[in-house]
């Protein structure tokens, strides 16, 4: 095999930079199958996509110039003014009016993306943009004053932004036509960590590093040229070049798929209030949009009295900054590493799970009384929220139709502005009212700051929600949460319990050898079909055809060697597998009282307890191979294995393989059991088998007669 050459993807991106992206077509589009890859291999995967590598520039660019032109548009309006009130004003001004458009155009720009070709769509705004982004440092050249620069600087801001939420939908539902599914997680966390992790921070480094350079060159400029025009230039031109890229280089993006010709001929109203209503009678993107709704509601509120709460940690301004650089270090390692921690867990899952990590650390923020373990929350509240995003933009690129995608964003996006503007806003104007409480009882005293109770109230609500959409989404109901994510972290996550109607009962006896439980397996099954009951008598290993092969093949001494312990672990397994398969499911789902001598517990007690094989390992193999069937009640018969032994003995048959083990193993797979019943005491029924037969028989049928309705 060749050694995967490092450099490929490095080199691949550098020559489309300097070639335009056109000479870049050394691999061909292909879905390299199921997302098996992991870390760079996966990258390097998505990056050959071609398609894909083009729009990431154009992400990279158009995000450039973004992050650049915020802060030079706001730099440049407050640099009009001499007063620093009037600076003030026109700084927050600008940068409120990028969030504001959002009310306005926002509901209808999703239908602009469905409806339209969305390359033709992306060109069109980002020329517009070209035109009025570059027009903000040439209008004091053309005259204009102070005050109506800076009204223009806000204006064309206000007109560029507004445009943007056209952009933003038709790129969004554009980008999961361009990459197969199992790579969409992939080529999210590359673009999300360009867009929020990199380009802001060479956007500003850049505008520092050219106001600097600069100024030592002692260079004079002109009046257009200065550095913070500069800037501003190079926001309108990336608008040119991304609208280069995407009309020549990423022609994929255009055209209309059937399903979307369709819904075009329904008038723009129609299209308006479809897309509504998909979202409202859709759980999993119901539970999406309120996950992300709730995420920066929390968010909002952290940001908008961040500064309060570094005052009240007694650590000023540097506290603050330290508390935002660690949020957006979280950020970047929850979406960064994220995916690689929790392996196959199911992505809907992942969604809420973050948003109440995200939320109890908003909470555990509201608590910490000293910096370091305020740094500590603020890491997490930005890992959770990373996850969360990543987790949720993946699943609404991958799971829904291309048809709507645009209208979903649109409301997504138009959504997280206005409740992050309103979440800052709010906290802001709280935090300002209400001031620090002391508390007095007696010689003691606490301080209760409205900043804190803020933060805690902020986090209940978002863990609230985080439950909420974890509900409506939940594609493994009735897994264990903390199992699920416990094997997704070990690497082996559990899989959802097959569907079937089961109208039947499943009881299972358990018990060490000589217990009686095929006595009482007999017994029972009399008597319930004395009662006209369906009955349906079996046993493991061996109760089918391929069964009894492998029963002979782990028991049998005299005929086969002995299987290995993995190996005896599979064998088992396979016999439960196929038993579950062909014998018991049927019966239950015809409504059949089934009553099974030993299931999955005893694997775990002798593979797992006796053959000291890891339970977890032998649980999982169970779980899997009987896809999740649980039974209803297990009756433990329990008794010494000295006694039982010597019932088995006296049978006078010889004793098979695990008859023959130690008296320590017998022990061990003695207490196995004890403790399975111990920690599920609602399904269990633990009897003493020393009792006399007709107690244990009796004790037995009056446990069931909870569980079965009454015969007819
Ligand atoms: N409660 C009991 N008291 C005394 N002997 C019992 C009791 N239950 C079963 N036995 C006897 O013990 C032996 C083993 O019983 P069996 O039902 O085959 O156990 P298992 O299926 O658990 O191995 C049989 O000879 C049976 O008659
Ligand atoms: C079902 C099962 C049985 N066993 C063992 C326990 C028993 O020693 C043996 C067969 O059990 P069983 O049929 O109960 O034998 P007997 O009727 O002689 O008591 O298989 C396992 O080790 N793992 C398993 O998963």
């Amino acid at each position: 095999m060749v050694a995967p050459n490092p450099w490929k993807w490095p080199v691949t991106v550098l020559r489309a930079l300097t070639t335009g992206g056109r000479a870049i077509n050394t691999d061909t589009q292909q879905d390299p199958g199921p997302a098996d890859l992991s870390g760079l291999a996966a990258l390097r995967s998505v990056l050959r996509l071609r398609g894909f590598r083009r729009l990431w520039l154009v992400l990279a660019a158009a995000s450039f110039g973004d992050w650049i032109g915020l802060l030079a548009t706001a730099l440049f309006a407050s640099a009009q003014f001499e007063n620093t009130a009037a600076q003030g004003a026109a700084f927050g001004g600008t940068i409120a009016v990028r969030l504001l458009p959002a009310l306005l155009l926002g509901p209808i720009a999703g239908v602009f993306a469905d409806r339209f070709d969305r390359r033709y769509t992306m060109v069109t705004v980002d020329l517009l943009r070209f035109v009025i982004y570059g027009s903000i440092p040439l209008a004091p050249v053309f005259g204009a004053t102070p005050t109506q620069t800076a009204a223009w600087a806000t204006f064309a801001t206000l007109i560029g932004e507004t445009i943007t939420l056209i952009w933003i939908p038709a790129k969004e539902a554009a980008v999961p036509n361009l990459i197969p599914k199992s790579q969409i997680e992939v080529s999210n966390q590359l673009t999300l960590i360009t867009t929020y992790g990199i380009t802001p921070i060479l956007a500003a480094l850049s505008l520092a590093a050219l106001s600097a350079g600069l100024q030592q060159a002692g260079v004079t400029l002109p009046d257009w040229a200065q550095p913070v025009q500069i800037a501003l230039y190079i926001n309108a031109f990336s608008r040119l070049a991304t609208a280069i890229v995407v009309f020549f280089g990423i022609r994929e993006i255009g055209g209309k798929s059937p399903e979307r010709e369709k819904a075009a001929e329904q008038s723009m109203t129609r299209q308006f209030l479809e897309g509504w209503k998909f979202i409202g009678t859709t759980p999993l993107v119901r539970g999406l949009v309120l996950g992300i709704f709730g995420a920066f509601a929390a968010g909002g509120v952290v940001i908008g009295e961040a500064r309060t709460f570094a005052y009240s940690l007694g650590a000023g301004e540097a506290a603050f900054s330290l508390l935002f650089g660690f949020i957006f270090l979280g950020l970047a390692l929850g979406i960064g590493l994220g995916p690689m921690i929790v392996k196959d867990l199911s992505r809907r899952r992942w969604f809420g799970m973050s948003i109440v990590l995200a939320s109890g650390s908003v909470m555990f923020l509201g608590l910490a009384f000293h910096l370091s373990i305020a740094l500590f929350g603020a890491l997490m509240v930005g890992a959770g929220a990373g996850m969360a995003f990543l987790a949720g933009t993946t699943m609404l690129y991958g799971e829904i139709e291309d048809a709507i995608r645009g209208r979903v964003f649109a409301v997504v996006q138009i959504g997280v502005r206005t409740v992050l503007l309103l979440a800052i806003t709010l906290a802001g104007i709280l935090v300002g009212l209400g001031s620090s409480r002391r508390i007095e009882f007696g010689a003691f005293h606490i301080d209760i700051s409205s900043t804190r109770v803020l933060l805690l109230v902020a986090g209940a609500i978002g863990i609230w929600v985080g439950i909420g959409s974890f509900r409506q989404m939940d594609d493994k109901k009735g897994v264990p949460v903390f199992a699920d994510l416990l094997g997704s972290l070990r690497g082996r996550p559990l899989s959802p319990p097959e569907e079937f109607t089961r109208s039947g009962v499943f009881v299972v006896f358990e018990g060490g050898e000589g217990a009686g439980k095929s006595t009482q397996v007999t017994r029972l099954a009399e008597a319930l079909k004395a009662e006209g009951r369906d009955v349906v008598v079996t046993r493991e290993p061996g109760a089918t055809d391929i069964g009894s092969r492998i029963r002979g093949l782990v028991l049998d001494r005299d005929k086969t060697e002995a299987p290995s312990a993995r190996a005896e672990a599979l064998l088992y397994a396979a016999d439960r597998a196929h038993h579950v398969a062909t014998v018991v499911r049927p019966a239950l789902a015809r409504g059949a009282v089934v009553i099974s001598d030993r299931y999955v517990d005893s694997s775990l007690a002798y593979q797992g307890a006796g053959r000291t094989l890891p339970v977890q390992e032998v649980s999982w193999l169970s779980a899997w191979a009987t896809g999740g069937l649980k039974p209803d009640l297990v009756v433990l018969l329990d008794v010494d294995p000295g006694v039982g032994l010597n019932r088995v003995d006296s049978r006078g048959e010889g004793a098979d393989r695990l008859e023959s083990e130690s008296r320590a193993f017998h022990e061990r797979v003695r207490y196995a059991f004890l403790d399975l019943a111990a920690s599920d005491p609602k399904r269990y029924l633990v009897l003493d088998a020393s009792r006399p037969l007709d107690e244990i028989a009796e004790a037995v049928r009056e446990r069931l007669s909870g569980v079965l309705e009454p015969s007819a």
